[in-house]
């Protein structure tokens, strides 16, 4: 499998560094909120476990699935395939998630939780890729600013493979182009 990665972008310590500091930024904002933090499956599940270890406050969790990818591909279409089980009317919800790449998919999940009446909706993601930016939208919270490459590792997947590496890594492009 580490055959497949063409360099390593960053380290699970570096990963583990910058979440301390994201958690520190996100319990002094939401401490005394009671928020609801979505995680957005599949990717985002090891980068939403790292940082609930870290927020040590009063919280509830919850998930949602939805996918868009097609290999290393947007579809551009943003399926929902597992709704929430909360309701989010007049809560503080933050939503954790992998990578910012289109935008598509977290356009469509703000815009989903705002419409049910949600009193606020922040994003958290490990990685902001803004160089391939389609709709706007921002994180509130980002772990680290990626180049314009297909990233796999510690959640990101290509077809499935790859989510468990234990860091984010450059997948070579012979495994993928043809
Ligand atoms: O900004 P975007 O271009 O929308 O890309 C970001 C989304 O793409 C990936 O999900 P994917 O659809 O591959 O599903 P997965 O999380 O199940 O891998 C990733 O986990 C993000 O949710
Ligand atoms: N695995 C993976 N999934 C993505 N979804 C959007 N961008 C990416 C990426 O760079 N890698």
């Amino acid at each position: 499998m580490n055959n497949d990665i063409e360099r390593v972008l960053y380290s699970q310590e570096e990963i583990n560094h910058r979440a301390d500091e994201l958690a520190a930024a996100i319990t002094e904002e939401y401490h005394d909120q009671n928020p609801l933090v979505i995680s957005v499956l599949t990717g985002a599940m090891i980068f939403t476990s790292d940082m609930l270890k870290r927020l040590n406050f009063k919280l509830n969790v919850d998930l949602v699935d939805v996918s868009s990818y097609d290999g290393t591909d947007s579809t551009g279409q943003v399926k929902l395939d597992l709704d929430l089980k909360s309701d989010v009317k007049g809560r503080s919800v933050i939503i954790m998630e992998d990578i910012i790449d289109t935008g598509r998919t977290l356009k469509y999940l703000v815009q989903l939780l705002k419409d049910r009446g949600a009193k606020s909706v922040a994003v958290c993601a490990l990685l902001d890729k803004p160089g391939r930016r389609e709709v706007s939208i921002e994180g509130d919270y980002v772990g680290f600013t990626t180049p314009n490459e297909f990233l796999v590792g510690y959640g990101l997947d290509y077809n499935n493979l790859y989510r468990n590496l234990p860091y984010v890594g450059v997948l070579k492009r012979s495994v993928y182009a043809n």
